[in-house]
């Protein structure tokens, strides 16, 4: 599904320079469940963000379903990142003036679909997180718990392949995020493609396969 081959990641500051990732080979193969771990800095953050063609490799190769990534235009990458990822962060995103059903609706605006189909896809990625009471409800209303299975449903509901999560259950108590993980297990159960940042050894033991990072590159 992904492939990573030698893909190294600067970044340059006006006085610094990090390397942050150094000759990564990865690949996360269709409907599986990767958890990324390692150590605060170690460049966890900007592997998924490479992973989700959010930033460019400086050196290697990255093919997402065998598309070789490197050699499209920008326009042509947006598409594919559209077409192909969901994203959610730890700090949930929401943008609180718009309704949770506008905020889920928001990624179709790039897509052309009616008025209509947008809001049904969106109440339905909202039934599938449990919050098909809460369409008409804004983000500040609503528990942090709440608020990222929001975030999960906007992430779902152009029916991506591959789900992307940043410290997803990071901003919250371990309630709430066990049950922000049972959807996640859920979507991955259905075939959806997970690939999540956690600093959490009990949530890892719940993915297929644990990826260990350290100073940029990836451990046994
Ligand atoms: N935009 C940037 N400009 C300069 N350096 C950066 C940038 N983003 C990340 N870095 C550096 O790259 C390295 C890896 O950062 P990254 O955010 O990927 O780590 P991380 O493992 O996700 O960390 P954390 O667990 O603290 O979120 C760090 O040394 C960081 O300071």
């Amino acid at each position: 599904m992904i492939r990573l081959s030698k893909v190294s990641k600067t970044y340059q500051t006006d006085k610094v320079e990090t390397l942050a990732l150094k000759d990564i080979d990865l690949h996360v193969e269709k409907s599986e469940f990767v958890c990324i771990m390692g150590p605060s800095g170690c460049g966890k953050s900007t592997l998924l963000n490479l992973i989700g063609l959010l930033d460019r490799p400086g050196s290697g190769a990255i093919h997402v379903a065998g598309a070789p990534v490197a050699s499209y235009k920008d326009k042509h990458v947006a598409k594919l990142r559209n077409n192909t990822f969901g994203f959610i962060f730890q700090s949930f995103h929401l943008i609180n003036d718009l309704r949770v059903i506008d905020n889920v609706e928001l990624p179709l605006l790039y897509r052309d679909l009616s008025a209509k189909k947008r809001q049904r896809l969106a109440r339905e990625a909202l039934e599938k997180v449990g919050l098909g009471a809460r369409m008409d409800h804004y983000p500040n209303q609503l528990s942090g718990g709440q608020q990222q299975r929001v975030a999960i449903a906007r992430a779902i509901v152009g029916q991506p392949q591959v789900l992307l999560a940043d410290e997803p259950t990071g901003n919250l108590d371990s309630k709430m995020g066990q049950e922000v993980m049972d959807i996640l297990l859920k979507l991955n159960s259905e075939g959806t493609t997970v690939v999540m940042v956690t600093h959490d050894e009990q949530e890892a033991k719940l993915a297929s396969r644990i990826v260990r990072v350290f100073d940029g590159q990836l451990v046994a």
